[in-house]
């Protein structure tokens, strides 16, 4: 089962690549999760030439660390605030390709350099490919918050309607996660999401909060990789 979901992510991965990172693209940003492994092994197979022409713009430590691992040189958003094409994973994609990300707690990055590109592209295997948002990721919306607010925000988004809403804890250490930026998360659950404009307008607007893993009207094409082996791709 592994297997096929990681060749389902890699062929999505390398076909998105191969459709959307252009010869003459010289910015180019790099979202984070185990999808976007197979992204920058897609880049790292491209002429040498090219890469050596080209800025790469982490999302997350994680991805800094893919792209530096492979020898390119990265970027940031301060550097290079027009990027060509943005390339991603999400933990959950609907019919409208809004989508829910987060998963890996790297969301204010990668929606800051989402936003920077002319194109934002989604990978993602099968288990991501939904109608409503909430069918297959019920752990919730991730919600960056500052540290001292968490609590505050926990009893806002409760009284929104995510009864369940928690910290995110952290597996090897005591205590919460705690992403790049140095803040905490909350899984928020909303059921199925039938407006996510709304619930991320809600709950952006709490204080305390940095930012929501709900990209809405962001992506212009996700591509899935099927269990078949075949690539679905959905544009808007
Ligand atoms: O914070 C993490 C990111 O939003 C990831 O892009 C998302 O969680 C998907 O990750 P994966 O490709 O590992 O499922």
């Amino acid at each position: 089962m592994t297997s096929l979901i990681e060749q389902a992510k890699q062929k999505a991965a390398y076909q998105a690549v191969d459709e959307h990172v252009l010869p003459e693209h010289r910015v180019i940003g790099v979202g984070s999760g185990s999808t976007v492994v197979h992204v920058v092994a897609r880049l790292l197979q491209r002429d040498p030439a090219l890469n050596a022409k080209t800025v790469f713009v982490p999302t997350s430590f994680q991805s800094r660390g893919l792209l530096l691992d492979g020898g390119l040189t990265v970027g940031d958003v301060e550097q290079y605030s027009n990027i060509d094409v943005t390339i991603d994973g999400a933990d959950e994609v609907d019919a409208q390709l809004n989508a829910i990300k987060g998963g890996g707690a790297a969301h204010l990055q990668e929606k800051v350099v989402a936003e920077a590109a002319k194109k934002f592209i989604i990978v993602a295997d099968f288990r991501k490919d939904s109608k409503v948002l909430g069918e297959q990721w019920t752990k919730g919306v991730p919600v960056e918050v500052v540290p001292f607010a968490w609590r505050a925000v926990l009893k806002k988004l409760q009284a929104l309607g995510s009864s369940e809403a928690k910290l995110r804890m952290a597996v090897a250490k005591a205590g919460p996660v705690v992403t790049d930026n140095g803040n905490f998360i909350i899984d928020a659950p909303f059921g199925l999401i039938h407006d996510p404009v709304k619930v991320l307008r809600d709950v952006k607007l709490i204080t305390g909060v940095v930012e929501v893993g709900l990209f809405c009207n962001m992506a212009e094409v996700a591509y899935f990789g099927c269990e078949d082996g075949s690539v679905t791709v959905r544009t808007k």
